[in-house]
Order: C-alpha cells, then structure tokens, then sequence
C-alpha cells in the first residue's frame, strides 16, 4: 500500500471538475454595513487546557454585549458533528482543521466575526488557513500557557489518561505542538502572574477595535 504523505493527501481532495462561480447581488460589503462589522476569523491555538475554549466564550460575550454578532467553532464542539469522522492521527488533525478554515472563511464571508478554537498545532495547517482568508482577516491568538500549567487544571483529566498511556497521540505528551513564529497575538499565562478570561478578551478586542473590525 502506498501512503501519502499528508501534503499530497491534500492535493487528491480537490475532485469537483467542470464547476464555475455563482455571483450573488449581495455581497461580503453589503452584509458588513448591516451588521456594521468586519468579518473575519479569530483562531485561537494552544494546547489543551490553555483556555481556548474560555477565552472563545468570553470574547463572544463581549463582543455580543458591545452588538457585535459572533460565532464559535470549538474543535471539541465540531468533532460532535461535521468532523466526527476524524481521529487525532496527523494526516485527520489536518482535516480537521483545513475543513474548520474553511467554514470560518464562510462565516467571515457573511460578515460575521468567527472565534475557531482549536489546537491546530501544525504551523502548516494553520498557515493554509491563514491562506484562504484577505490580507489581515486572519488573527491568530497563541494562548502560550506552559504544558506543567494545562497538565495541572486538567479539566477533563485527559493528560492524566495520557501519561499513563491510555490515550495515545496527545498533544503536548506523545504529539507535537508547534508554537506560532510570528502570530497577531500572544497572550502568555506564565508565573505566578494570572490574567483573566476578560482581560485576554479585551486585549483582542482592543486589537479588533484599533484594526477597525468593530465598525463596517
Ligand atoms: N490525542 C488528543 N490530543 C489532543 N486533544 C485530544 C486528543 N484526544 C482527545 N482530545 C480532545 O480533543 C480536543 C482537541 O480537538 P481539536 O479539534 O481542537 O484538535 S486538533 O486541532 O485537531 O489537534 C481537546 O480539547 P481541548 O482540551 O479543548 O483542547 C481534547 O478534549
Ligand atoms: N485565563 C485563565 N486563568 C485561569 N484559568 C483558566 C483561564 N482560562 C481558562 N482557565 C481554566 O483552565 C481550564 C481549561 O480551560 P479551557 O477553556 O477548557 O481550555 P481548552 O479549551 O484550551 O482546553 C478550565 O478549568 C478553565 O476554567
């Protein structure tokens, strides 16, 4: 059996021929000034426990309380539906995420500001989604907590299954994580110094406010 590596794999997707682009007379401005907003996509990485998850909710609550319409795509929440089909194995980690790009590239396109929280912990598969997205519309938050500090909350007592060997692959233990190069934002938990789930959020929405996503 021949087996491809995850890149050519990528490649051998793409099998709709003979199809052509549909304009619509409403388009991303026009539901921009409606929602007056900016669409655009919030990807939020890290390792499991860094608080992804609690930060997506708390930046869509502020978001929402200052009229702003948001939508979260959680990796755990979407392996529940569209992605139940994937395992954690390298070649499905990158499904995962190449098909959470691209939905959020339909939510940013309906003008809305998408929150994907995912571990996404392969720069390329970032990067592709980086990719799919206009210059800027991509903001990509490093949640850079340090693994003894996930390994210590362990909500859902996952690394403690991981170390003794009952969950094979997990990032951070027997998986890689590759920390962003050069991201639009780094909110570090490290030390004794704790910052708040509201006080992340509001350093991305101060970025989205001085970018100008909050207005159309
Ligand atoms: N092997 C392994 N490695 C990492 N995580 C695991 C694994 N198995 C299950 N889980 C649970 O799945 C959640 C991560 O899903 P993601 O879709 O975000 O992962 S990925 O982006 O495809 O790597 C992750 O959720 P978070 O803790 O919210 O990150 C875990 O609850
Ligand atoms: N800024 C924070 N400071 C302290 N604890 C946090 C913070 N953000 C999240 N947590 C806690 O860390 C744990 C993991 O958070 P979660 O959002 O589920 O992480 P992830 O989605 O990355 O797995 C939870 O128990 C949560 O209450």
């Amino acid at each position: 059996m021949i087996v491809l590596p995850p890149f050519l794999l990528m490649l051998t997707v793409r099998k709709s021929t003979n199809i052509a682009w549909h304009k619509s007379s409403v388009e991303k401005f026009d539901r921009q000034e409606l929602l007056q907003q900016k669409g655009c996509v919030i990807w939020i990485t890290g390792l499991s426990g860094s608080g992804k998850s609690t930060l997506a909710c708390t930046l869509s609550r502020g978001l929402h309380l200052r009229g702003k319409l948001t939508y979260i795509l959680d990796g755990d929440n979407v392996r529940h539906g569209l992605n139940s089909d994937l395992s954690f194995k390298v070649e499905d980690r990158a499904e995962n995420i190449r098909r959470i790009g691209e939905v959020a590239k339909l939510f940013a396109d309906a003008g809305i500001i998408c929150i994907a929280s995912l571990i996404s912990p392969y720069r390329k598969d970032r990067d592709a989604c980086r990719a799919l997205l206009p210059e800027g519309d991509f903001i990509e938050v490093f949640l850079d907590v340090p693994l003894q500090v996930c390994e210590a909350r362990d909500p859902k007592g996952l690394y403690k299954l991981a170390r003794c060997g009952k969950i094979k692959g997990f990032t951070g233990i027997d998986d890689p994580y590759e920390p962003p190069l050069n991201c639009e934002i780094v909110l570090q938990q490290k030390g004794g110094d704790c910052v708040s789930p509201s006080d992340m959020a509001e350093t991305v929405i101060s970025y989205l406010e001085e970018k100008g996503y909050l207005q159309a």
